[in-house]
């Protein structure tokens, strides 16, 4: 069986199916087998219809008694079927999909799982409002197992088609790639691979879900631990880096002209890179700290060192903001040595860019600082020597490489992020990487203390932040996008912008950041708030990252609901980088008990790390994953989270297959069908 054969052409499929199949990512036949089931609905826990309670998801079953299409005054088919099931009967609505008419008619069996609501029909009936899965009982497809499969399939996919789909390629399945030896399936007891896609697929017991997802996640973290053990392998081994010599004057007198002691942790993780850089080795390291904790200048040290050492060292920031800000610092801090440091931004004129790549090129810059940009293929560095990337989530590995790829030999690679990553996930996201951690901050910072208000205290919050900016101090006001979209954003900012100017801060310097501006216009902002010219700056997340104004004590964010933890942590520290005391005022009004245990965490701990593993435990990896942009593929079936036993052992096994290299080839083969290369891109085996 070909297992990248295009799907279109599986019986029944054909093209318009085909086509909306590939907007969930299912464009061959081994994409459909690994796209499990998001949950199994229970078809033996059925609820009487006379039970039914509002606000729930529920199975029933009945017979139809009528069936009946109508059109909403918005033009909206509805179709309406009556269901009886002996203890009574209620409504079960469907919208815009009038060829049920045609398939649903009195007398017939049917299952319905869905949310129950009152009806719109004036007489307030509880009814089933949102069909999730429906089919008839006389289909002997579908009574066969007591666990149904439910899929987020595209409107245009019917469950019922879908399954037959499935079962006709899994009757046909032979010689189906597995990442799994035989010796791993044996002895942790696994099912084959067939068996566990024929399980999780058709289950006839609990068992079967059981087992069937045990085999495949161990398979897939099996897969990616072995993808990112392989990746390192391949950096380390194969290529030769540069080698720096043990630290001389210039990173002496610079480490002097350090306005401070660095904090042991900074001393430790400082001593690591010097230990990297100085070996033949190419540096593949991850430098994890707490927002404030003083990533930066180990930052600054690693590229003097590469530039001491006769290389170009690059940094590549997130935002222009960011990038604006580094060069600055970096510059006051280097241009007393003679180190010339350059900005390669995307806001830059033509001729200051095209002067941007001359002096990349014929080495005159020895530090660039730049965004996006530094990655373009017009840009050639003379030595490239060290490459870092900072706040690296906002990027792929895969453009962490590519820069990579702009020198001749192989760099030196730094990564650094202030997002804490709980330690498990460390494994799974950063499995290439070696670790460096700096938990402690600099002596003489104050906890930023932090409330949680509802909007009825609004005004005094206001009055609060007021009186800090009277007595010299500086403040933010975030504003949460209204939708993803940051056009949206903007006009909420804008709204609480105009709300704030005219009126209690009517005689403060206020300001507007968001991202619908310029870099130009964004650049100038930033930069009188920097020099104090700006007192209050009303915001949406772009500040969210690496912005350090050491004046600036108090910070509102609005909607906090909206944010997730280890984002208002993110946003809450952009305070408390001074000596000043400095505070975090949360307002929500959102009614859900959940969100408001959410908040509250951020009022008791201050510690990234375990604020990170609550927001991990609370929302669950999907989201905190998705919001850190990590460049990995997204896992089809294991939870980092939970299944952390499984991640141990599938480590383990991974490295031991990982020095077998007649193995890899199997290994990566199955890593390619299932990535579709596009995350390990692993050829060289
Ligand atoms: N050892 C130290 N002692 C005192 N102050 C320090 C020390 N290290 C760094 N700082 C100062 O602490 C502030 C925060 O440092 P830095 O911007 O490097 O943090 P960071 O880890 O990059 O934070 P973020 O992730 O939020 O960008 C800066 O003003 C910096 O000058």
């Amino acid at each position: 069986m070909n297992f990248r054969e295009n799907i279109q052409y599986i019986k029944g499929v054909g093209p318009k199916k085909a086509q909306a199949l590939k907007k969930i990512g299912i464009g061959n036949i081994y994409n459909l087998l690994t796209y499990y089931p998001k949950r199994y609905s229970d078809q033996s826990e059925i609820t009487a219809i006379n039970a039914i309670e509002p606000d729930a998801t529920v199975n029933i079953k009945g017979s139809i008694l009528n069936v009946q299409e109508k059109t909403s005054h918005r033009g909206m088919k509805i179709i309406t079927v009556i269901l009886h099931d002996g203890t009574g009967t209620t409504q079960v609505i469907w919208f815009n999909q009038p060829f049920l008419k045609r398939s649903l008619k009195p007398g017939m069996s049917l299952f319905v799982r869905g949310k129950t609501g009152y009806a719109y029909n004036g007489y307030g009936q509880l009814c089933i409002k949102q069909v999730i899965s429906y089919f008839l009982l006389d289909d002997t497809n579908n009574n066969q197992c007591q666990f149904l499969p439910l899929y987020t399939l595209p409107d245009m996919i019917k469950p019922k088609f879908y399954r037959s789909v499935l079962e006709n390629v899994l009757s046909t399945l032979d010689n189906i790639p597995c990442a799994l030896d035989r010796s791993i399936i044996a002895a942790y007891h696994l099912l084959s691979k067939t068996d566990a896609l024929r399980k999780i697929h058709f289950p006839q017991t609990k068992n079967d879900i059981k087992e069937s997802r045990e085999m495949l996640i161990f398979e897939e973290l099996f897969m990616i631990q072995c993808g990112l053990i392989y990746m390192r392998k391949i950096n380390s081994q194969n290529k030769q880096g540069i080698r720096c010599l043990p630290n001389s004057n210039l990173v002496k007198k610079i480490y002097k002209a350090l306005p401070f002691k660095l904090t042991d942790d900074q001393e430790k993780v400082w001593n690591e890179i010097c230990l990297d850089m100085q070996s033949t080795r190419p540096m593949q390291r991850l430098l994890q700290g707490d927002v404030g904790s003083g990533k930066t200048v180990i930052a600054v040290m690693a590229l003097v060192k590469a530039v001491e050492n006769g290389w170009q060292g690059a940094l590549m920031a997130p935002t222009e903001v960011l990038a604006k800000q580094h060069f600055d610092n970096f510059n006051k801090l280097l241009n007393p040595f003679g180190i010339k440091v350059g900005l390669l931004i995307g806001s830059l004129s033509a001729k200051e860019h095209n002067e941007a790549l001359q002096y990349i090129k014929n080495g005159e810059w020895q530090i660039i600082i730049g965004t996006h940009a530094l990655i373009q293929d017009k840009v050639q560095f003379a030595k490239l020597g060290l490459v870092i990337t900072d706040e690296q989530h906002r990027f792929g590995v895969a453009q962490r490489a590519r820069l990579e790829t702009k020198a001749e030999q192989t760099p030196d690679v730094l990564v650094m992020t202030a997002t804490p990553i709980p330690r498990t996930m460390t494994l799974t996201v950063y499995g290439d990487l070696d670790v460096s951690v700096i938990h402690q901050l600099p002596p003489g910072r104050k906890n930023i203390r932090t409330f949680l208000r509802t909007k009825n205290a609004r005004e005094k919050v206001y009055q609060f932040v007021l009186a800090q900016i009277k007595a010299g101090r500086q403040a933010y006001v975030v504003c949460p996008l209204i939708e993803l979209s940051e056009n949206v954003g903007a006009a909420s900012a804008e709204a609480i912008f105009e709300e704030l100017r005219t009126g209690i801060f009517k005689d403060v310097n206020c300001a507007l950041l968001h991202g619908k501006l310029s870099a130009k216009e964004k650049g100038k902002i930033m930069q009188d708030f920097f020099t104090n010219k700006v007192n209050l700056l009303i915001s949406t997340t772009v500040i969210e990252v690496g912005v350090n104004v050491p004046n600036a004590s108090i910070m509102v964010v609005e909607g906090a609901e909206r944010f997730g933890l280890a984002q208002l942590h993110q946003l809450r520290g952009r305070v408390g980088r001074g000596s000043y005391k400095s505070y975090c005022i949360l307002l929500s009004d959102s009614k859900s008990s959940k969100t408001k245990e959410r908040l509250s965490l951020m009022e008791k701990i201050s510690d990234g790390f375990v604020l990170a593993e609550a927001d991990l435990r609370l929302r669950g990896p999907g989201q905190f994953f998705g919001a850190m942009q990590h460049g990995l593929p997204d896992l089809k079936i294991a939870d980092v989270l939970n299944d952390t036993d499984i991640l141990l052992a599938a480590r383990k096994e991974a490295e031991k297959w990982c020095v077998k290299k007649k193995s890899m080839r199997e290994i990566i083969e199955t890593i390619n069908l299932q990535y579709e290369d596009n995350f390990f891109k692993i050829t060289d085996v």
